[in-house]
């Protein structure tokens, strides 16, 4: 780190919502600028630059972050949350903004995007992709998304959503793979369409070109719901969402047979699986020291998987409430399709049994329960009826049963496929609330505590789907 710039824009990373690398040891190693996104002027001059981080601490890793920066001129105030003021041997002196937080550059990166043109530098690039050039106008009016997420997105009117991915993936992002993937195929009405995307490609500390995606353009959910929080909301009142579990069961259900038609399936020895569990198990708890107490449980649970064959396929990685949302009309949309956070990129592109996602909302609701317990003195009992109800209706509805079915509704092989992926997740869930929430961690330790103690079923290497 040698510039005032760069301590400027390091310590604006460091601060940031999207930084994955808070209480870590970790170094600024370069800011690589990518190209103008329009010829700069003494009042505004925009451009992305990508930050080369490497975190120290345990095995060495490099991270790319994006920044979306405006420069202004003295003259040229605005432009949102200031990052600092420095003397640009070019520009001259100028404040440094978010640009995402900056109205006009927001209209520029619309633009830019609506362009669908290629930017260049003798080492850089920055190329827009247009998928439907009819659907987006520039004239609509920008302004930054205000609710919880790990990126950033700027919202054009109530038409499209611009999100740009702050810790870059080398390579094809796996939202923009998915959203592509699914338009007109069976699950198109359960995603958001895809109006285009920006790339970037810039040349990195050690000489190697790098390519990733830095945004996507896509249409905007109107009217909808984020899925925690009627969950939420309902699991709070003890009220009955059993309905709308089932629709969730089923829409799931779809996006999984988009996914398949899309990418195709696979399949791979349940002992794989097993192993790469334990792996992750073992991980964990060099993280939380406490989970060792339920190592032999959870080993016997993800023992049952040796000796199935699972099918595999392209999966939601992440899937949970916050990945849904819920139009007034009762419908289901499902967003984010990145994986989880704490895996790395090739871990996230693998394929994976559709019991992962499945596994992942069985949690969720669980931790919807979890959430009226702590946060709004619910009663327990009641808050785990309320689990256990709409657990069973989500299940019924992935499984195509009708909404009445009851306990049938997993097969008993099915099963305890899917009690080694709920271990896995809550493991996993373990170790993204000590270090985010230690305050949520006895939500899924809770969890685990019962599926340790749990007997696997006899029956676990039937089919497992
Ligand atoms: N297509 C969309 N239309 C409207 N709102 C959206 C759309 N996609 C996401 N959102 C909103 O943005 C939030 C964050 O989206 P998400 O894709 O999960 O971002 P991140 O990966 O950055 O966390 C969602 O919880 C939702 O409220
Ligand atoms: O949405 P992200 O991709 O950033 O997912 C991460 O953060 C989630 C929390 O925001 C976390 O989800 C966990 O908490 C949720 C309640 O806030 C709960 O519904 C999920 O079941 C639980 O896993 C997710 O695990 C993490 O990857």
């Amino acid at each position: 780190m040698t510039t005032s710039r760069d301590s400027l824009l390091w310590q604006h990373i460091q601060s940031a919502r999207w930084y994955a690398g808070k209480g870590r040891d970790a170094e600024l190693v370069a800011i690589h600028p990518l190209p103008w996104l329009a010829p700069p002027t003494p009042e505004l001059a925009v451009r992305f630059e990508i930050a080369e981080v490497r975190n120290n601490d345990g095995a060495s890793e490099t991270h790319h972050y994006l920044l979306a920066l405006s420069h202004r001129g003295a003259d040229s105030p605005g432009g949102g949350v200031e990052i600092g003021s420095y003397a640009d041997p070019e520009l001259g002196e100028v404040t440094l903004h978010d640009a995402t937080r900056d109205p006009h550059a927001q209209r520029l990166l619309l633009a830019v995007l609506l362009g669908g043109a290629e930017q260049t530098t003798d080492d850089a690039l920055v190329a827009a992709h247009l998928l439907d050039a009819d659907a987006v106008s520039a004239a609509l009016e920008p302004r930054i998304f205000g609710g919880e997420q790990s990126n950033t997105s700027v919202m054009y009117g109530d038409v499209a959503m611009l999100k740009l991915f702050r810790r870059l993936e080398l390579g094809r992002n796996l939202d923009i793979d998915v959203h592509r993937a699914l338009a007109d195929g069976p699950a198109a009405d359960e995603v958001a369409q895809l109006f285009g995307w920006l790339e970037v490609e810039w040349r990195d500390s050690s000489g190697q070109t790098c390519r990733a995606d830095a945004g996507m353009l896509v249409e905007q959910l109107r009217g909808v719901t984020d899925g925690w929080e009627v969950a939420v909301e309902s699991a709070t009142a003890g009220g009955d969402f059993t309905a709308e579990a089932y629709s969730l069961g089923v829409a799931l259900r779809r996006v999984h047979t988009g996914l398949a038609v899309a990418f195709g399936e696979s399949r791979r020895p349940g002992a794989d699986s097993a192993t790469g569990m334990s792996e992750r198990l073992d991980a964990a708890i060099a993280v939380v020291p406490q989970l060792a107490a339920h190592r032999a449980g959870l080993q016997r649970l993800f023992d049952t998987l040796a000796g199935t064959e699972l099918v595999t396929q392209r999966v939601h990685g992440d899937f949970h409430l916050g990945q849904t949302l819920r139009d007034g009309a009762g419908n289901w949309r499902i967003i984010d399709f990145e994986g989880e956070p704490l895996k790395t990129l090739a871990e996230r592109r693998e394929p994976d049994t559709v019991w992962r996602d499945v596994a992942g909302m069985l949690r969720s609701l669980d931790y919807a329960g979890g959430f009226a317990v702590r946060n709004a003195g619910s009663p327990a009992q009641d808050a785990r009826a309320w689990v256990a109800a709409t657990s069973t209706a989500f299940l019924a509805g992935y499984s195509g049963l009708a909404e009445d079915s009851g306990e049938k509704s997993l097969a008993p092989g099915d099963r305890s496929v899917v009690d080694a992926y709920l271990g896995d997740k809550a493991v996993y869930e373990v170790v993204y609330e000590a270090r985010n929430r230690p305050a949520w961690l006895d939500i899924p330790l809770a969890a685990l505590g019962i599926l340790a103690d749990s007997r696997p079923t006899d029956d676990s290497r039937e089919a497992a789907r």
